[in-house]
């Protein structure tokens, strides 16, 4: 059992890197605390399997350290780490038995006879292999089979971790589900870390107390699956998070007012002194960009309706889709196209409507990190 943590980490595959762009990992520091169920969620090439192969010692970081308790592992080979690692597909030992293979991670740490049974039977009864177990691995089926590699993972008393890359993959849809509260189980009952590597946000929300989001190299954002929907740290985040994705008005301050494009914005007060302010020379003087000031609005917020209020803005109406429980309305507004999530029994609305943004959920990211309006 270990505190993981990544302390001034970054890795480039380059021999000689030139730019941020030759990082797989760029400059981050980061702690995984002993006992939580993580999740590493991101696009694919953004660095999770690079960051995981770096915590398992597959792979040695090129800058940076990793600690486990503190004490410095980087050089440490990948057995002497103690921690498991769970591929996308299997790793067993086809000719041997589903007991066999389950009990050679013991076995081969010299373990007694007599402590290896019951832990296998006790890892296959929680992973529902108990009457496969004397069946030759390569007669199973490719989910029996992760379940055997998961199993393998999970034997050992003296692991620090567990790391799952993305691996789910090649079980049957049906079974996915039923595997990761398995394994939410299994992370109640034995309290070990583990770290899982996905980039399905739901995969990752419904296993995961905690979710890294994982952009161009760097974790940016760390945080409840609530939290990454409620307060999205980075514009990447709210793009990621969400069905579908926040969206984005690229502002300006201009003549007293919020500009997206030629048309102002009813904004609060307190935003438009966030957005001024950032807008303003000082800002600059601070290093902040004011070409790069965005507002973000998850359609959950967006208010359609078809007469204008005081503080709504005319849209043009592309398209309603009923999805069941709510539609989903794509609209434009400035040539930029928007999306609002409508409530069951919505009245319907015709092309030319109005949009009422509700002020408390409106965001403000300057060069795409999130700033909380007040404390700009
Ligand atoms: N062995 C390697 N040699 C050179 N570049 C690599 C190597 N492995 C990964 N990369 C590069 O490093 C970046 C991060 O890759 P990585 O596999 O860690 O991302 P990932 O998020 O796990 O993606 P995926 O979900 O597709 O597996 C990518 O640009 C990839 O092309």
């Amino acid at each position: 059992m270990a505190e993981i943590t990544l302390k001034g980490l970054a890795h480039s595959y380059e021999k000689t890197p030139k730019g941020a762009a030759d990082y797989a990992i760029r400059q981050m520091d980061h702690v995984w605390h002993q006992g939580g169920a993580y999740a590493l969620l991101g696009p694919s090439g953004c660095g999770k399997s690079t960051l995981l192969n770096i915590i398992s010692g597959l792979l040695e970081p090129s800058e940076g350290d990793v600690l486990f308790d503190g004490q410095r592992v980087n050089e440490l080979p990948p057995e002497e780490r103690n921690i498991a690692q769970v591929f996308q597909f299997p790793v067993i030992y086809d000719t041997m038995t589903v007991f066999d293979n389950l009990a050679f991670p013991l076995r081969n740490m010299n373990t007694p006879e007599y402590r290896v049974k019951p832990k296998v039977l006790e890892v296959a009864d929680i992973l529902e292999l108990t009457s496969l177990l004397d069946r030759k691995a390569k007669n199973l089926t490719a989910d029996e089979k992760q379940k055997v590699s998961m199993g393998r993972g999970l034997v050992r008393d003296d692991v620090t971790a567990i790391l799952f890359d993305e691996p789910l993959t090649v079980i049957d849809p049906q079974l996915k589900w039923k595997l990761r509260r398995k394994l939410k189980e299994i992370h109640e009952r034995f309290n070990i870390t583990m770290i899982y590597v996905t980039h399905d946000q739901l995969e990752a929300s419904t296993f995961a107390d905690k979710i890294a989001v994982m952009y161009e190299g760097q974790v940016v954002q760390f945080g409840t699956p609530r939290e990454l929907f409620e307060r999205p740290a980075h514009t990447f985040v709210g793009y990621f998070i969400g069905s579908p994705g926040m969206n984005f008005m690229a502002v300006e301050y201009r003549d007293d007012q919020v500009m997206f494009g030629t048309q102002p914005l009813p904004v609060s007060e307190q935003m438009k002194h966030a957005v001024a302010n950032a807008s303003s020379a000082n800002a600059i003087a601070n290093d902040i960009s004011y070409n790069n000031i965005k507002l973000g609005i998850r359609p959950e917020f967006i208010a359609i309706a078809s007469n204008p209020t005081a503080d709504s803005v005319p849209i043009q109406v592309t398209s309603v889709q009923d999805l069941g429980t709510y539609s989903l309305l794509t609209f434009k507004l400035n040539e930029q196209t928007f999306k609002a999530r409508l409530p069951e029994g919505h009245p319907p609305v015709g092309e030319a409507a109005f949009a009422h943004f509700d002020a408390a959920h409106v965001a403000l990211y300057i060069d795409e990190y999130l700033v909380e309006a007040g404390h700009e």
